[in-house]
């Protein structure tokens, strides 16, 4: 039997056991020659398909559940569960999700993007089988770096304690997207040393049945057991104490132990966490060689590697990366906090340059904005760079852990608006509203490359609380970067093209799109004032007085959730000073789940282009005074 012959589990098993390396051989070589002509999370993937195959083969999804933890490496999961046939649409408009997803197959029985979420979900359906007295298994596989992840540590927790049956298989590469890092991270580094943990555990077992119940001597004698196991020690015991049999570790590429131990753990009782030992990357040298840049690829040449070549402008991440490395050399008390995006967030030459000064907590968000806070109390000034969406991990520490203490945080909130293929999950269209609500922040958005590192260099200098930068991941526009920094004056908008027929008031990056729809109504006889908005909050009040004063109709616009955004806040100011004969028309994104496609797409799919910018005005303009309309 051949990769083509499989389309669904069933046909898995029917697969003589000695044919299955020959099947993980086809399906990275599908893998990579797939990815080359669509992009996606490559290396990830090419670790964990011995692993997939050996789960859909000895356990029987969709009865039996498995939870793929992040979903990034789901890819081969798609393959083995009749999806091979989609790779060509992978994460683009309309075609397969990068992600789990429900409503493509009855074998995703939980959707991710966000990490470590697949535990509690796996003991929310082990807890509600056991109610109703149901039989099929639950088999998390969670990722050495999504472990690090709070949530990962609660529900480890709570399973523990339920001594409920639970498969965990914990994928450990030594990786999350960078280097895995943390505590957790090297003691699991402990493990892969030590080949015959079971043979040790039973002798330390024995050791510890000597020990004293309680008190001194046992953790005495336990010291001396790890000093005289060293690496070797049970550190293993870390889950074993938490309740779970531990098995393994195991390489994760070789069936007949990984079918084995697998196999073994299904017929354990209670919690059990299969340590399953892979390499990133495996099997394709370039993803070997550098797990990192293989992590998220585009577009590339199979037998070299190498990536087809973006130009133009650098990205708005690329700016942040550089004037960050420019502001720490003049200001010792920045530092950049980021939780395990190191390189996506371009902080790697500032790592380079201060490494004292750079600290990635892993996936660990919560965690990373308290910790800001912790370090704006002794007078530095953090700089938190994190994605939108991940920054919805760490609410209730803005709220209550930096706005309430007003402290001086900077939030470089990177990937802001549309984020194109990584999906609905990852989009960073919510920070906004849950960031506008909180009475000490301020938040802007740079119009383009230049003015962002303006407000990176303001918001360094910002002495009065809380501070929020957000910008996209894409390129920027292509003006030119002034040399000198400048500081900005704080909820103060700058009218970037005037005009008396009416107002757009852009944010951020929707500024350029805005100017351009005013270039077209100009066509029209239409004379459009463009206002960059910079500030979501503080508001520039004194443009919207005049702006009324004028009476000139508004159409605000953001690449952001209408519910609680910019123009809400517009619209609630407007109210607050009872001018209720203004026209104001929000544009923003609506009530929708935005999914994979481009960002231009997305944008289409939303009505934030600039065709749909001008239509709103036209006929903002026209329903004031019809006798405008033109034949
Ligand atoms: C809450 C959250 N933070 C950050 C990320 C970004 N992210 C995606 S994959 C990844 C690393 C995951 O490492 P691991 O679980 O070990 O999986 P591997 O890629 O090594 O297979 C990170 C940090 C995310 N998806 N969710
Ligand atoms: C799976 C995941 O969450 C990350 O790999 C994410 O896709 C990174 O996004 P960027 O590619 O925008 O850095
Ligand atoms: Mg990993």
């Amino acid at each position: 039997m051949d990769l083509e012959q499989i389309n669904s589990p069933a046909d898995l098993k029917k697969m003589p056991v000695e044919e299955l390396p020959k099947l993980a051989a086809q399906i990275r070589r599908f893998l990579v020659e797939s990815l080359s002509k669509t992009g996606g999370h490559l290396a990830s993937n090419l670790g964990v398909v011995e692993l997939t195959i050996a789960l859909h083969y000895l356990f029987d999804s969709p009865k039996d559940k498995i939870l793929w933890d992040v979903g990034h490496q789901a890819y081969v999961h798609k393959i083995l569960t009749g999806r091979r046939h989609l790779f060509p649409t992978l994460r683009q408009y309309q075609g397969l999700c990068g992600f789990p997803k429900m409503s493509e197959s009855v074998h995703d029985c939980w959707e991710t993007g966000h990490s470590s979420t697949s535990l509690s979900g796996a003991m929310g359906m082990v807890a509600a089988r056991d109610l109703k007295g149901e039989d099929f298994k639950v088999i998390p596989v969670i990722g050495d770096g999504a472990l690090t992840g709070g949530m990962a540590l609660e529900a480890l927790n709570h399973i523990g304690e339920s001594k409920s049956d639970m498969i965990v298989v914990l994928n450990d590469n030594e990786m999350s997207i960078s280097p895995n890092v943390g505590a957790l991270h090297n003691h699991l580094a402990r493990l892969r040393i030590n080949k015959s943990y079971n043979k040790m555990k039973d002798e330390v077992q024995h050791l510890l049945k000597k020990i004293p119940t309680v008190g001194v001597p046992f953790a005495k004698t336990l010291e001396r057991i790890k000093d005289s196991l060293k690496y070797l020690v049970v550190s293993g015991v870390f889950f074993e104490t938490l309740g779970f049999t531990y098995l393994g570790p195991v390489d994760g590429h070789q069936f007949p132990e990984l079918m084995e131990i697998l196999r073994l753990a299904g017929k354990t009782k209670g919690p059990v966490l299969v340590h399953v030992i892979t390499r990133k990357g495996n099997g394709y040298k370039p993803a070997e060689d550098d797990s990192v840049v293989y992590h998220g690829v585009g577009t590339y040449k199979i037998e070299s590697g190498v990536f087809k070549k973006k130009g133009g402008p650098p990205s708005y991440p690329d700016v942040f990366g550089k004037t960050m490395v420019r502001l720490a050399e003049q200001d010792d008390r920045i530092v950049a906090i980021t939780p395990a995006m190191l390189t996506g967030s371009k902080l790697d030459r500032f790592n380079e340059k201060f490494p004292d000064r750079c600290f990635d907590v892993g996936i660990a968000e919560q965690h990373a904005v308290t910790f800001a806070a912790g370090m704006a109390t002794q007078g530095y000034k953090p700089v938190l760079t994190i994605y939108s969406t991940f920054l919805q991990r760490g609410y209730d520490q803005l709220v209550h852990d930096v706005c309430k203490q007003n402290l001086n945080v900077v939030f470089a909130v990177d990937r802001a608006g549309f984020v194109g293929e990584d999906g609905e999950t990852h989009q960073g269209i919510y920070d906004i509203s849950f960031m506008r609500n909180q009475p000490n922040i301020a938040i802007m958005m740079p119009k383009d490359e230049n003015e962002l590192q303006h407000m990176l260099y303001t918001a360094v200098q910002y002495e009065d609380g809380p501070i929020a930068i957000r910008y996209s991941k894409s390129a920027g526009v292509g003006v030119p970067m002034d040399e000198n920094l400048k500081l900005l004056p704080i909820g103060k908008s700058e009218t970037v093209r005037n005009g008396r027929d009416a107002a757009i008031i852009a944010f951020g990056n929707m500024v350029q799109p805005a100017l351009e729809a005013a270039e077209s109504l100009q066509l029209n006889g239409f004379d459009v004032r463009v206002v960059n908005a910079r500030f979501a909050k503080p508001l520039d009040t004194e443009m919207l007085d005049q702006l009324a004063a004028e009476r000139i109709p508004v159409v605000t616009v953001e690449e952001a959730v209408v519910a609680g955004g910019f123009g809400s806040a517009v619209l609630e100011y407007y109210q607050e000073k009872e001018v209720y004969d203004l026209p104001v028309k929000i544009m923003g994104v609506p009530d929708v789940y935005v999914e994979h496609a481009t960002i231009a797409e997305q944008r289409r799919e939303t009505g934030l282009t600039a065709e749909n910018i001008a239509d709103a005005v036209n006929r903002l303009i026209l329903q004031r005074n019809p006798e405008n309309m033109r034949a």
